[in-house]
């Protein structure tokens, strides 16, 4: 697998091309370390104090501050063509957010018509993108409908087009019946790919839809209403079920009820690989959102799985995450504006599901784990940054501070505050979900390939800078036995006790 060449224009190049950090915390996924980074042409040269630098490097003084690898969020969804219309964070746009948040790379889903060939898909979004990513950027492919081409078209991608990625979903109106979750699983494993999955029943959610709506109910509140907790959790059981019938490792996409999350802690106790992700905007808001007056501050904060009534279930994501009950955080950054949205004024099932999430990722997980008390910096790292390169074969070029990784690293303020607003967010989108919350951590600077693109604050990124990076088939923290048993939870008690615990060390009410 060639690794993309590094198309950095002429003019760029000594701009970006010598820096040291000094005097920071190094905070890895496993260790923290007193260390100075020197940087040349975009790669972690160095590590340690007192090092030998040549002339005309700039120096950055990270004097208590932490300094952590870059955010990679593995869930976007920009310019994304969905219920008829496409979402308004470009991949520009989309992009520019992420740095301005402190994450220096996203894994977008190309996602195809009924009928059309993934691979031509995947070029019409390589397209789309190439030219204008600010960062990093990798691609997940979504499976809409099974046929006999599926399989040699998913094995050219990953032999020919650097994707180790397939998203099916169980429903939409793209959703696949089980027979074909087992086909697709089957060929993920055979090619050594990530199957990831959407998990709610799709037929369950139409039937109560169609029920809803007949009684007059076609506000945002009949979303959730439409697909409880246990419409999702039961989809992650059969999704977990399906995937262990043929050995194939499973991603659960945004996993957003302590249903769901049970469900995938009680499949990995019967022996299923599984993989399990958070959204920031389930760490953070709640089902209640969506009862708001306002129609734009409701179907707002109407994505899916839905944000969940129970106003605990935020805190009891966190404490999964500190227990590694799951594993990664996304945002699912898939937006819509207020007129589009408006498309559902009088049908929830018609409102484009989807919310913001890619800039405040960073700073919301700092808040609500680290500044609360339920996760310190190591895991903060490991969970938005370090295994997402892992699950994804980036591992340690991306995910990590070390020698000859990319210097896509964060000068991260714990003690700082901002307060989240859609005046000032780096968004095309009119609304944010997090409005008016304050957030402990903010990225000081921010370095892309070597290159500060947020310098003090100022965010200086520049369009056309990122690459599309390869991932690799066959990710050992996926599919090797040793790695596959790091998925077990950290914990064998009785889950339920050990929530209970850490909320009440959190001082967080049950
Ligand atoms: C369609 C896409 C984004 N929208 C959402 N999660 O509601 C997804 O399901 O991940
Ligand atoms: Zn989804
Ligand atoms: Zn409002
Ligand atoms: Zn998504």
């Amino acid at each position: 697998m060639s690794t993309p060449v590094k198309k950095v224009p002429i003019h760029l190049q000594s701009a970006q091309n010598r820096l040291l950090i000094k005097n920071g915390k190094i905070v890895n996924e496993d260790d923290v370390l007193e260390q100075d980074v020197y940087i040349e042409d975009g790669i972690i040269k160095q590590l340690g104090r007192n090092l030998i630098i040549p002339g005309g490097t700039r120096v950055i003084d990270a004097r208590g501050k932490l300094v952590i690898p870059g955010g990679i969020d593995p869930h976007t969804h920009f310019e994304f063509e969905f219920m008829g219309i496409t979402s308004v964070d470009d991949f520009y746009q989309g992009t520019k957010a992420a740095i301005a948040g402190g994450t220096t790379m996203i894994i977008d889903f190309v996602s195809p018509k009924k009928g059309e060939s993934l691979v031509d898909a995947y070029y019409t979004y390589r397209e789309k993108a190439d030219n204008k990513v600010c960062c990093d950027y990798g691609l997940h492919v979504i499976i809409p409908q099974w046929h006999d081409r599926v399989p040699q078209e998913m094995a050219a991608l990953c032999s020919e087009h650097g994707v180790n990625s397939f998203k099916m979903f169980m429903a939409y109106s793209f959703m696949l019946t089980d027979s074909e979750l087992y086909l697709a699983f089957e060929n993920c494993k055979r090619l050594g790919a990530v199957a990831m999955v959407h998990a709610e029943n799709g037929a369950i959610i139409n039937k109560n839809t169609e029920r809803l709506l007949a009684k007059g109910i076609t506000g945002p509140e009949g979303h959730e209403l439409s697909r409880s907790e246990e419409v999702e959790a039961e989809a992650v059981n059969r999704a977990c079920m399906i995937a262990n019938q043929v050995a194939c490792p499973l991603y659960v996409v945004h996993v957003m009820s302590k249903s769901a999350g049970l469900a995938l802690v009680q499949a990995r106790e019967r022996g299923c690989r599984v993989v399990g992700e958070t959204l920031a905007a389930a760490l953070a808001c709640d089902g209640s959102q969506c009862k708001h007056p306002c129609f734009q501050h409701s179907a707002g904060h109407l994505l899916s799985p839905p944000l969940r009534s129970d106003p605990t279930t935020p805190q009891t994501l966190m404490t999964f995450l500190a227990q590694n009950d799951l594993q990664l955080t996304g945002s699912d950054n898939c937006t819509f504006n207020k007129t589009q949205k408006e498309l559902g004024l009088s049908d929830f099932s018609k409102i484009p599901n989807g919310v913001n999430g890619v800039e405040d990722r960073m700073s919301v997980i700092w808040e609500k784990g680290v500044h609360a008390g339920i996760i310190d910096p190591c895991r903060f790292v490991a969970i938005t940054s370090t295994i997402a390169a892992k699950v994804f074969n980036l591992y340690p070029r991306k995910g990590c501070i070390g020698i000859g990784s990319d210097a896509d690293i964060v000068i991260w303020n714990p003690n700082q505050t901002r307060t989240i607003s859609a005046k000032t967010h780096h968004h095309a989108v009119d609304f944010n979900i997090f409005e008016g919350m304050e957030c402990h951590g903010v990225p000081e600077y921010v370095i892309v390939n070597g290159r500060v693109c947020v310098d003090e604050e100022q965010l200086k990124a520049v369009e056309g800078f990122g690459n599309f990076v390869e991932t690799p088939v066959f990710p050992p923290f996926i599919y090797d036995i040793e790695n596959a048993g790091k998925l077990k939870p950290s914990n064998n008690g009785i889950l339920n006790d050990l929530i209970a615990e850490k909320l009440a060390k959190a001082e967080i009410e049950p």
